[in-house]
């Protein structure tokens, strides 16, 4: 992987393939993350800015710096139709550096949501516009514009390695990254998956149990599970 650097814009970024991307759309965020081998998740202190909140699209990413939202701003030019900004920051940061003027600002220029590791504030005006963010903290505290970041680096948001162009997912369950080249696969393997957990929901909807589904009698029995009459 290419190493990080401060105080750089990419311009030009390989995105997801359109038709993949809206492919993914579909599925949930636990959905993805089982179908791509459980790998991609962000952490969990990462939720909607309100209920409901559901995003899908591209990355283009943001290295923030702590308490600094300047490169917010610089992101926002390089936003194309069915992005979303993902911003992390070089060190833990829990600011207000988003609210309902950027997202005013992104949704201008085609952006479907923002993902940051740092606080939003603005949350009743983000609901309104159903805006869907997605972030580590609520913060009315605000931010300056002194320092320099970087747009379209790799970042690490939440735990998780995201690049320009990967798909970001998030609802309600949180926030999967899926890499740009395996977008077809992976919507491919979810509706696999889609397709299996419907067979078992009508098994289930009838009364029958995990343990004959999933064949599960055998191994407790031979872990010496024992059923007492008493
Ligand atoms: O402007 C800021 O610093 C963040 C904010 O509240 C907004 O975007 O509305
Ligand atoms: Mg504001």
């Amino acid at each position: 992987m290419e190493h990080t650097e401060i105080g750089v814009v990419r311009t030009s970024i390989t995105r997801a393939d359109p038709e993949a991307v809206a492919a993914l759309s579909a599925f949930g965020v636990a959905t993805i993350h089982e179908a791509m081998g459980r790998v991609g998740l962000m952490r969990p202190y990462l939720r909607p800015a309100y209920p409901g909140a559901r995003l899908c699209g591209t990355a283009v990413t943001v290295l923030l710096q702590p308490g600094d939202n300047w490169m917010l701003h610089v992101a926002a030019e390089q936003i194309r139709e069915g992005d979303v900004v993902v911003a992390a920051c070089t060190t833990e940061s829990e600011d207000g550096f988003f609210g309902e003027l950027l997202a005013t600002s992104f949704r201008a220029r085609g952006a479907r949501g923002l993902v940051i590791d740092g606080g939003v504030r603005d949350t009743a005006d983000l609901e309104r516009m159903d805006f869907p963010v997605f972030a580590r903290a609520v913060n009315a505290k605000g931010t300056v514009k002194a320092t320099l970041g970087s747009v379209n680096v790799p970042v690490v948001c939440a735990n998780a390695l995201v690049r320009p162009g990967d798909v970001v997912v998030a609802d309600g369950d949180g926030v999967v990254v899926v890499p740009r080249e395996r977008a077809a696969e992976v919507a491919g393997a979810s509706a696999e998956r889609e397709a299996a957990e419907e067979g078992k929901r009508a098994r289930f909807r009838t009364g029958e149990l995990g343990l004959d589904i999933y064949g599960m009698r055998g191994p407790l029995a031979e872990l010496g599970l024992r059923y007492e009459d008493r």
